[in-house]
């Protein structure tokens, strides 16, 4: 692994004397001539590879991917998760490998490492780990289905227990998974590649292929969480390493458990859980409760402490919910969080063109033509939930009206353009006008001054960086030269505290808010 210290620059394996990169060479100036060589060797390998990949399948896999060492034969490279490694390792080693070999005949092989551990990898999660379950994948899955009238919106949809082998006993579970919400209708973009990667692996091979565990996927709302979540439980109910698989939203497992607390069932409630192999929970952010909390808490050490698979959506990352219980969260940091943003044009029409595709299977006579789809998608920015809405409008509305012109569909759309993001707000814009307003620079803001002149602007522009855009705390930790992510949450803190007390600075605010949605 790289290692920070000067002493790491030769590791010796196999009994091959490796150069190490990026550490003091231990043979002066020729050591520095061969880094220098083996960094230009790699620059051109990375290169050629963008070049084939193409620059936003690069990014996404191979932004991160460093030079490690360079033996006679062999070149190492690191990435920074085991995720990405087994990633790489499995799709593009042969062709990193043959790029190599191109520039330099003499290389055998190349090795992908992790370069330092892993949020998720913790011990006994090996990838060779063996699997905890054999199965006959052969056998039909079960569904067993309730649905507990009593649950509003979330709670209405959803656990469910799928099993391949043989029924679980106990309790019964479960309200269908969403036929629709497969990864083949999942549309795959920048904004959600890793995500979507993330969970097709750990569908495919479960808890004993993978080190990111839990892996933790946040987005603002509608940006296709639920559908990845239930992709994921559907598509691991047919793997035969994932046999036993339960999807519930968070609220589910509230009234779950209060009901079996309340019936003195939780015992048997809790043997159901402890038995399966992939645990994946909607909607986080809903879960309340100190008794119900201190359950999951339970639930989640037991699952993950015997390398069973869990996964979990919010519409925050894991360290900002701040409901939680400290255990829960500081556990569900313990693995991968993986944010999901916002689909791109090509995206939302391919979003729009598959809905398409699916309602003609039912209705081949429908139809919208291609110019009204790339209208709606380059119009309805929000969501997949707008974009969803604004389909079924679509079709609903030319069933009596066949010929919809581009006005009219304005017309009937217009509440849907833009919604959600109604001023979108950038983070340089309420830097510039905290700055100004402050009479301090957006160089001072960004900067590691901590003068009272310059720290108390700096916490008011995070505060608003936070209310004002759908960012993440350590997303504007980087944007304000690279804080980590705890000082943006303790900055927020800090002003909504003020705010409450003091008229003064919250009419402030106000103003601040007013100048930046101008
Ligand atoms: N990448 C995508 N491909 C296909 N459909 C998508 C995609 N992203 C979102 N959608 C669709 O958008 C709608 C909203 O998605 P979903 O309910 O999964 O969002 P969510 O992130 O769970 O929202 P919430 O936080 O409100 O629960 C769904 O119909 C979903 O199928």
């Amino acid at each position: 692994m790289l290692s920070n210290s000067v002493t790491a620059a030769i590791v010796f394996e196999n009994g091959e004397n490796v150069r190490q990169i990026g550490t003091t060479p231990a043979d002066g100036a020729a050591g520095d001539k061969g880094e220098i060589a083996h960094n230009a060797l790699f620059e051109r390998v990375s290169a050629r590879l963008k070049a084939q990949v193409g620059a936003d399948v690069f990014a996404s896999w191979f932004g991160r991917l460093k030079l490690h060492s360079v033996s006679k034969s062999v070149v190492r490279l690191s990435v920074p998760t085991t995720f990405l490694k087994s990633w790489i390792n499995n799709r593009y080693l042969e062709l990193i490998t043959g790029l190599f070999q191109q520039e330099d005949a003499e290389i055998l092989k190349v090795e992908i490492l992790v370069r330092s551990a892993t949020r998720g990898a913790r011990p006994g999660l090996h990838e060779d780990a063996p699997q905890a379950h054999q199965t006959d994948a052969t056998a039909p899955a079960t569904t067993r289905r309730t649905s507990p009238q009593s649950l509003a919106h979330h709670a209405t949809a959803t656990v469910s227990t799928l099993q391949k082998s043989q029924p679980v006993a106990g309790p019964l579970f479960g309200s269908p998974l969403d036929p629709r919400y497969t990864f083949e209708s999942f549309v795959e973009g920048s904004s959600n590649r890793v995500a979507l990667a993330a969970a097709k692996t750990i569908a495919e091979a479960g808890a004993g292929a993978v080190r990111f565990n839990p892996l933790f996927i946040h987005s603002t709302v509608g940006l296709g969480k639920t559908h990845l979540l239930q992709a994921i439980a559907t598509a691991a109910i047919q793997s035969p390493r994932v046999p036993r698989v339960v999807y519930l939203t968070a609220e589910y497992f509230m009234w779950r458990f209060a009901t079996a607390i309340r019936d003195n069932d939780a015992l048997s409630l809790k043997e159901t859980l402890r038995n399966i192999d992939l645990l994946v929970i909607d909607d986080m952010q809903f879960l309340q409760g100190k008794s119900i909390q201190h359950e999951f808490c339970h639930l989640l050490n037991m699952l993950l402490d015997s390398a069973k698979q869990v996964v979990v959506a919010a519409d925050r990352a894991p360290w900002e919910l701040e409901s939680l219980d400290p255990r829960v969260r500081s556990r569900l940091q313990g693995g991968v969080a993986i944010e999901m943003e916002g689909p791109d044009y090509e995206m939302r029409l391919e979003i729009l063109k598959r809905r398409l595709e699916v309602a003609r299977q039912d209705d081949a006579s429908l139809d919208i033509p291609a110019e009204i789809l790339s209208h709606v998608a380059r119009n309805i920015t929000a969501s997949g939930r707008e974009l969803e809405g604004a389909f079924n409008q679509l079709l609903f509305r030319r069933s009596f009206e066949p010929q919809l012109s581009i006005e009219r569909v304005d017309e009937l759309l217009g509440h849907l353009v833009n919604a959600g993001e109604p001023r979108r707000v950038r983070i340089e814009d309420i830097q510039r006008v905290v700055a100004k307003h402050y009479n301090v620079s957006r160089q001072e803001l960004v900067s590691n001054r901590r003068t009272r002149v310059i720290v108390k602007p700096r916490q008011i522009a995070m505060y608003l960086a936070k209310t004002l855009t759908p960012r993440s705390f350590p997303e504007i930790g980087r944007r304000f030269g690279g804080r980590d992510h705890t000082t943006v949450l303790h900055a927020v803190r800090k002003i909504e505290d003020l705010i409450s007390g003091d008229t003064k600075l919250s009419h402030e605010i106000e103003l601040l808010k007013r100048l930046i949605n101008e």
